[in-house]
């Protein structure tokens, strides 16, 4: 029987661990007890219960501190991740060996991790040989997504993540119940979009024309191909994690493998739970 996971990722403060820990309550709520393992080794603070932590093996600071390696916090983090990929057999014991479990890893902020260091692909390829079904979760702040280059350029770097991660990937656009009403309506537009509008949007003056063109041509790629999915996440709505758990779930056929239970059995689970 498969595992499941989901690879929490995107730009620093974009809301991956504060997702991490609604997706723990809200598992609760539906009774799917979800596992966080942080991967951060510069984390300091969590709202959820850690699962097994990348800090117990190293931390920033071991990169850091050290008189030999002396590295700055982004090399240091860059560093730790090395040694990572280099002890999975460390993630192999914590992950332990039961069934139907379901993780998610909330991973560093630096987008370079996922864009072309190598250690997150390794980390996909080894969890896929320990029988997991894993998808990327690319969280982004939607206040940066409500202009069109920004839109496209965030757009873009979870692209590019996908790419090298080569896993089904759901794009988030993360703290929707920050923005105005104004700035809904076009991040809407932009979710559901007329190309030509786009292109003829705020970038079509004489000087920025050929911008404009490449943003239409990059947007067309997109679109046409549907190669990213999006969500806007409003997490003060229970409903709305609801729904992105379900295009989660379906993007890695979670429960896909369970048994079928008898009425008989499912009586008795209920009596059990009283
Ligand atoms: N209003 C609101 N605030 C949010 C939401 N998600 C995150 N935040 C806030 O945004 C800030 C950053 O959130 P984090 O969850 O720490 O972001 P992160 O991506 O884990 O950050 P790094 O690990 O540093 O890359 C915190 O102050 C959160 O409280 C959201 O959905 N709504
Ligand atoms: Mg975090």
């Amino acid at each position: 029987m498969p595992r499941y996971a989901q690879l929490v990722l995107g730009p620093a403060g974009s809301g991956k661990s504060t997702y991490c820990s609604s997706m723990v309550k809200h598992g609760e709520v539906i009774k799917r007890t979800i596992n966080v393992i942080n991967l951060d080794p510069a984390a300091e603070h969590f709202d959820y219960p850690i699962f097994a932590d990348i800090r117990e093996l190293i931390e920033i600071d071991d990169a850091m501190d050290d008189q030999a390696l002396r590295f700055g916090p982004n090399g240091g983090l860059i560093f730790c991740m090395e040694y990572f990929e280099r002890n999975l057999d460390w993630l192999h014991e914590q992950l332990g060996d039961e069934e139907d479990d379901y993780f998610l890893f909330d991973c560093p902020g630096q987008i370079e991790l996922y864009t072309h260091v190598p250690v997150m692909r390794r980390v996909v390829e080894q969890l896929q040989n320990w029988n997991f079904r894993v998808c990327g979760v690319f969280l982004v702040d939607a206040q940066f997504s409500v202009e069109q280059s920004k839109f496209l350029s965030g757009m873009l770097t979870a692209l590019s993540s996908m790419i090298q991660l080569e896993i089904p990937f759901i794009h988030v656009l993360s703290k929707v119940d920050l923005l105005s009403k104004r700035d809904k309506k076009q991040l809407k537009k932009f979710m559901d979009p007329d190309i030509y509008q786009l292109a003829n949007s705020e970038l079509s003056n004489t000087f920025l024309g050929r911008y404009s063109q490449l943003n239409k041509a990059i947007a067309s790629v997109i679109y046409d191909y549907s190669l990213v999915k999006f969500y806007a996440l409003d997490m003060s709505k229970e409903d709305s994690i609801t729904n992105l758990l379900v295009e989660i779930d379906l993007s890695i056929q979670y429960g896909e493998d369970f048994d079928v239970k008898e009425p008989k059995e499912i009586e008795d689970n209920k009596q059990d739970d009283e």
